[in-house]
């Protein structure tokens, strides 16, 4: 029978053209399979084939994908191998359709033990089809007129819900009067009866007008919209009228449709996004399956989003995955579209401000929660202790010099050193 069977899915002299989008899949074989039989049975469902030989006949456009490298395997029986995708394969634009074909079926094949999507090298014409990030690292300057060469610091108050919107607000402002640029919504507060969106977006501002005049610099609010789509547009509308330059989006809960959406609404506001990545850790921390962090910032970064959590180097509360190779990609250069601020963040606190910043440089925002709130003399010591470590650090002090200068710095580093918390 004349059509198309696994065997077309493989082609190991194929050399990728500049148009394919080609990704780096870490696949482990099901008993008794050979790593080319699953690389192909791979290529063919995630792009136009199924377990069944199939006619083609006339009126086909072949997008089939092609394993085009597999290398050996190594002691765990895993192997890295390289498929390429035809251009036509995609919608252009449309990041849902891109995932349901190279992060789709294909993590549940028996034909693999287990899959990980780990890279993608984006074609041109695939990436300039999404928006992508209206400011990126740019909010320094648009944003907030940043001269000096530190991190911009953001504090989400803690116990990260149930605070009351008054209480909520307060703590912002003791935190930017310390010295931190952003207030920042918690990933799970968004409209609940104890602290509802819309209260505290005005209360929060409003005080937010105060520590800009008692302080002289900007000051900024990333508050959390996540929701359905048509709350998280109506909450985007809302943040903007009131004078907000950003909003804050769970962006894998609520997924990339509604960010890329949401992202849209926010170009019509001039206003940035904030992107915390609650729930990430279900695709990318299992080694041997899922998908990468990698990818993950890959695809927020076409999406649209201008900060993006990426971890903390090793050194905070959560596991990570390199921090610093993603933070890298994310700057790197994309046929031209805007790059994306890395956002350190998770068990942070200002003991650990030069040994993060050496690995991530100060081109980052930094954020700390427990690290600020948990300061013996309160929220505005702590900010003003986290603050103090950055700047320290911009003028080429070290920590144990930045604390001689900073009585906030000196109690905090006496409370919690240099240690990661666990
Ligand atoms: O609430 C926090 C940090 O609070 P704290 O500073 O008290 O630890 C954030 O949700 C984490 O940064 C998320 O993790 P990640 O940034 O790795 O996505
Ligand atoms: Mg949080």
């Amino acid at each position: 029978m004349a059509g198309i069977t696994y065997e077309d899915f493989l082609d190991l002299s194929y050399e990728p053209d500049a148009s394919d989008l080609v990704c780096t899949f870490r696949i482990a074989p099901a008993e008794g399979m050979s790593a080319e039989a699953a690389a192909s049975r791979v290529a063919s469902e995630s792009s136009n084939g199924t377990w069944a030989a199939l006619p083609t006949g006339a009126d086909f456009t072949d997008m089939g994908a092609t394993a085009f490298a597999i290398d050996d395997a190594d002691a765990a029986g895993e192997s890295d191998v390289g498929v390429a995708y035809p251009a036509g394969l995609f919608e252009p634009g449309n990041m849902a359709q891109v995932l349901s074909c190279i992060a789709g079926n294909i993590m549940g094949m028996k034909a693999v033990d287990s899959i990980r999507l780990e890279d993608c090298e984006w074609p041109e014409e695939l990436v300039t089809s999404f928006a992508g990030p209206q400011f990126g690292s740019r909010v320094r300057d648009e944003i907030f007129g940043l001269e000096a060469d530190r991190p911009i610091l953001a504090t989400v108050p803690k116990p990260k819900v149930g605070l009351s919107t008054k209480r909520h607000a307060e703590v912002g402002y003791e935190a930017w009067v310390g010295g931190v640029d952003l207030l920042k919504d918690d990933e799970n507060l968004t409209d609940q009866s104890f602290n509802p969106y819309h209260d505290r977006l005005v209360e929060s501002l409003a005080l937010r007008d105060d520590a800009e005049d008692e302080t002289g610099e900007t000051k900024s609010y990333l508050i959390n919209v996540t929701a359905d789509t048509n709350t998280m547009l109506e909450r985007v509308d809302l943040a903007a009228e009131e004078g907000c330059e950003y909003v804050m989006v769970d962006v894998i809960t609520t997924g990339w449709a509604a960010v890329q959406t949401v992202r849209d609404r926010c170009e019509d506001h001039g206003i940035a996004i904030h992107a915390h990545r609650a729930m990430h850790a279900a695709f990318d921390r299992l080694p041997h399956h899922g998908v990468s962090m990698r990818v993950l910032a890959q695809v927020l970064r076409l999406c649209g989003v201008d900060q993006l959590h990426t971890g903390t180097a090793g050194l905070g509360k959560l596991a990570n995955e390199d921090t610093v190779g993603i933070n890298e990609w994310m700057r790197s250069d994309l046929y031209g579209l805007t790059d994306v601020l890395p956002v350190a963040s998770g068990g942070l606190h200002p003991g650990l401000v030069h040994d993060l910043l050496d690995a991530t440089g100060t081109n980052v925002c930094v954020q700390a929660g427990g690290g600020i709130h948990g300061h013996p003399d309160g929220t505005r010591a702590g900010a003003a202790a986290l603050r103090a470590a950055v700047d320290g650090y911009a003028a080429g002090k070290s920590l144990e010099e930045s604390a001689e200068a900073s009585p906030e710095l000196a109690v905090a580093v006496e409370k919690w050193g240099t240690e990661t918390p666990r």
